[in-house]
């Protein structure tokens, strides 16, 4: 079954256009990796489908209906987890456990089950000595970690991450790895790392001069 399809989106940043004309799919259980050389465009296109950059052109569709109101998006972006290429600018709460526990609160899950997410979220990445820490004084690396945590709590269909092995040591790199090849949901990871690449074997696509191949 097909979760995501964007036609023909064409997005501008300043006057340039750095997509044009992409499409793309993504069906339940499909892994793909999209590459492209810096400034090719891969972060704005994953921002254009989750809504937040303004399309120029082109339709998204989720699950086979169009994507147009902000109240659609918000279905996109509960389905669709997306982890962002800077943790930054996704990590906003005071401690990590607060941090881990504010998206599947916000979706009215109950708490004794937000609180079994989060335990095994912890214990996957071997971070449950971060639980009561502030989020501010984690490391770069901890932080990269908290962000894909965050994401998984939420227990998304489909997961998009943009280059989430960034800062990560080999001990997590291996336990984000072993995640990403055995799970079942969607996912669609952004990035550089020849490393990773290799290890996942999974479909590549690039994109160049605004638009996506599929890479052999
Ligand atoms: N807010 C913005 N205003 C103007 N230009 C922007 C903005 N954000 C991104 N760009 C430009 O759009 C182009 C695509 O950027 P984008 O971040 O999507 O590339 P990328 O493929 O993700 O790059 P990288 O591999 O370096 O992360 C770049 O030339 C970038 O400078």
């Amino acid at each position: 079954m097909e979760i995501l399809r964007v036609e023909e989106l064409t997005v501008k940043r300043g006057s340039r256009k750095v997509l044009d004309g992409v499409n793309f799919s993504l069906s339940s259980g499909e892994k793909v990796i999209i590459a492209g050389d810096n400034g090719a465009g891969k972060t704005t296109l994953i921002e254009a489908l989750m809504g937040f950059v303004p399309i120029e052109k082109g339709k998204i569709y989720l699950r086979g209906k169009e994507v147009r109101s902000e109240e659609d998006f918000f279905r996109l972006r509960t389905t669709v987890g997306y982890v962002f290429q800077n943790p930054d600018d996704q990590l906003f709460s005071l401690t990590v456990e607060e941090e881990l526990a504010f998206a599947p609160l916000n979706l009215r899950v109950d708490r004794e089950e937000v609180k079994r997410r989060i335990d095994r979220v912890l214990r996957l990445f071997s971070i449950e000595h971060l639980r009561e820490r502030t989020v501010y004084s984690l490391s770069g690396g901890e932080k990269r970690i908290l962000s894909i945590a965050c994401v998984l709590t939420m227990n998304p269909e489909a997961l998009i991450l943009d280059e989430p092995t960034t800062g990560l040591d080999r001990k997590r790199f291996n336990r984000l790895l072993d995640f990403l090849k055995s799970t079942e949901k969607s996912v669609v990871v952004v990035t550089h790392d020849s490393e990773l690449i290799k290890s996942l074997r999974w479909k590549v696509y690039r994109l160049e001069e605004g638009k996506l191949f599929p890479s052999f």
